[in-house]
């Protein structure tokens, strides 16, 4: 999976809404009162199953065949082949689907024939995630890095006899027999859960029926996990450019690659095309890439990658590619014509995959750009539909499709309705340096706080004092200047996302920079920066502390809770704190504009 984007909002606290957010937030949920009834039942079948493990399948049976009023326009009386059928296997809906199944319910789960690339009649169980996106992805960073490693070797005394060459068509083959073998994995974990898995092309005909290549299923509920596809502007020529999926498939390497875009994938893609040592040009719209990214990272980032080769074209709109008589393209551009590629692939975005799936004739309401409209327990308008992943532009990674996919099987089979919850939302960029961040970036930590301290460390690390390269690791704090509470960490470097991650648990926890202060280093990995930066960088103040504007308004938070468009108090988390980091992953969401909370 791929979750969504950097269109990213610059937070405001504001009633300013972005498109995204407000989805997130200001659908009316239908009350947990009107959840299933059935959900009482099948919490007895669970306990029945808990204490005897082995009537699980028989349990099932009994819940699944059940007349219960459902509370979502089921008819009370009517036998329905499943209580959940999934049209999408991939990270979302494998997760709602085998945990509905450990629930108790059956399930089946619709997916389309395997393919490393996408289409309207090709798939795979496992998803955008597995076959196409988050894995492929990395096999191939790692592929590429080795090239930056030789490089660091020399200054450690090692020598080629000869220069090492790298295969192509091993990394392809190789990596395409992982898919495969993923895939396998992905279809027994649904059998082994007793999910049925229909290979097909699922469209839904009414509220309880998915027609399947012809063949009728009747299910209580219906849930929509289907992810999205690149999008590629229609330009003049766009015929003979390449998207992320043939991009992590290609026969050939590419020998010179423009790609199009900022986002995650092209920064991801141009360090793979550039360690595997094509000749990499990137051609931004916008000053510089990763936007909503904290703006010294977005620096830092780009700065290392053109260190590395990577040649950056800012400011830079495509209006058409044209093809030579030998076969190479050329990339028009608002400033001129750049000839000689072998490959033009565009990073312009996802779309979620919402066609021909028969959603609007049902009622289910669509946003703009295609994604699914849902409330906080990512139910649609029709109430016995369901959707999570990236159909519904929320939060457009891999492990919140997981997370909503969890709490979908929560909510309906567990008697828990379960909201999924988006607070301090860590990512990862594995670009080359990588990136980890959770919580805020420095522009919306003083949007947010006003007051803030920033702690930075701009550094060399070890490894690159004896490589000779000029290789850096940018390390950022942002601390509430009033409570002292890390509001953001950033890390641009070696490891970062393996770094970040830990980081993330103790943020979410409610780190305070003190606790920072008071903890050990591991001595000598660059992760001690984060525990030993002594001396704010900058302390941020937006008003002289008599006027204390943002001093009342922060109190009034604290006493009486904070909204964020729809939410109402009670819902919402109960500190400043926890509010700002909800707001966090609106820097994941393509569609967004702007975003804001608002104070009660
Ligand atoms: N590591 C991870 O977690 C990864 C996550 N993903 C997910 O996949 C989603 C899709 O990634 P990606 O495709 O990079 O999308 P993003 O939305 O992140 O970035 C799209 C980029 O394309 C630019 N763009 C959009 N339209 C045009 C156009 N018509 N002409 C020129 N430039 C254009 C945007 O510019 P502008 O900024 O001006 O809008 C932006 O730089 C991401 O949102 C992310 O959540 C993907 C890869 C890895
Ligand atoms: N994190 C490790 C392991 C990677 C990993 O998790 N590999 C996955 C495949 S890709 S990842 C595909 C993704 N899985 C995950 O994200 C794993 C999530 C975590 N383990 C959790 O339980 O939350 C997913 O779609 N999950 C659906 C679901 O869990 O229901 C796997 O299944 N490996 C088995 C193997 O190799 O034998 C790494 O990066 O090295």
């Amino acid at each position: 999976m791929m979750a969504t984007s950097l269109s990213t909002p610059k937070l405001t606290t504001t009633m300013s809404s972005s498109p995204a957010l407000h989805n997130l937030f200001s659908k009316k949920l239908p009350s947990p009162l009107s959840l299933p009834k059935t959900l009482s039942s099948l919490s007895h079948l669970r306990r029945t199953s808990t204490s005897h493990p082995h009537h699980h399948l028989h349990s099932r049976r009994r819940f699944s065949v059940s007349a219960v009023d459902s509370g979502n326009g089921a008819d009370s009386a009517r036998h329905y082949d499943f209580d959940l059928f999934t049209i999408g296997a991939g990270s979302g809906g494998v997760r709602a689907s085998r945990f509905a199944a450990n629930f108790g319910a059956s399930v089946a789960v619709c997916e389309l024939p395997f393919s490393t690339i996408s289409s309207d009649t090709a798939g795979g169980v496992g998803g955008t995630c597995v076959l196409r996106g988050c894995v492929p992805k990395k096999l191939l960073v790692y592929a590429s890095k080795f090239a930056h490693e030789f490089e660091e070797s020399n200054g450690f005394g090692w020598r080629y006899e000869i220069e090492p060459k790298h295969d192509w068509s091993t990394l392809i083959a190789n990596k395409n027999a992982e898919l495969k073998r993923l895939t396998g994995i992905y279809k027994n974990v649904l059998s082994n859960a007793n999910v049925t898995l229909i290979e097909g092309r699922g469209k839904i005909v009414d509220p309880h029926t998915v027609d399947v290549d012809g063949k009728l299923y009747s299910a209580r509920h219906i849930l929509v996990s289907v992810g999205g596809r690149p999008f590629i502007p229609e330009i003049p020529g766009s015929e003979y450019a390449i998207d992320s999926d043939a991009a992590l498939d290609l026969p050939t390497k590419p020998e010179k690659i423009a790609i199009v875009g900022g986002g995650y994938i092209a920064v991801e893609f141009a360090g793979i095309f550039n360690g595997l040592t094509s000749d990499v040009h990137v051609f931004i719209r916008q000053k510089k890439v990763l936007r909503g990214f904290d703006e010294e990272v977005r620096d830092f980032v780009q700065e290392q990658m053109a260190l590395r080769g990577i040649e950056f074209h800012a400011e830079e709109s495509p209006q058409a590619i044209v093809k030579a008589a030998d076969g190479s393209l050329s990339l028009k551009t608002n400033k001129g014509t750049i000839e000689g590629f072998s490959h033009i692939m565009f990073a312009t975005g996802r779309r979620p995959n919402t066609k021909n799936l028969g959603l609007e004739a049902v009622g289910v309401k669509l946003s703009k750009n295609g994604a699914m409209e849902v409330d906080k327990f990512s139910r649609t308008a029709v109430p016995s539909i369901w959707a999570v992943g990236d159909v519904t532009d929320r939060v457009n990674l891999t492990p919140i499709a997981l997370m909503e996919g969890g709490a979908i099987a929560k909510t309906l089979f567990l008697n828990e309705p379960t909201m999924p919850d988006y607070r301090a939302v860590p990512s990862a960029v594995f670009s080359q340096p990588p990136i980890g961040q959770v919580g805020l970036s420095e522009e919306q930590a003083v949007e947010q706080y006003g007051d803030v301290d920033i702690y930075t460390s701009n550094f060399r690390p070890l490894k690159a004092t004896l490589s000779g390269l000029p290789d850096r690791t940018f390390m950022k704090l942002m601390v509430c200047a009033k409570t002292n509470k890390v509001l953001g960490l950033h890390m641009c470097g070696e490891d970062s996302p393996e770094i970040v991650q830990g980081f993330a648990v103790a943020v979410k926890a409610g780190l305070t920079k003190a606790d920072l202060d008071s903890t050990i280093g591991i001595h000598p990995t660059a992760a001690e920066e984060f525990v030993t930066m002594r001396t704010p960088t900058r302390k941020i103040r937006k008003d002289p502390p008599s006027q204390g504007k943002i001093d009342s308004d922060v109190k009034a938070a604290k006493v009486a809770g904070i909204g964020v468009f729809g939410m109402t108090a009670a819902e919402f988390p109960e500190s400043t704190d926890e509010a700002c980091f909800l707001l966090r992953p609106v820097t994941n969401l393509s569609t967004s504009t702007s975003s804001g909370i608002f104070l009660l």
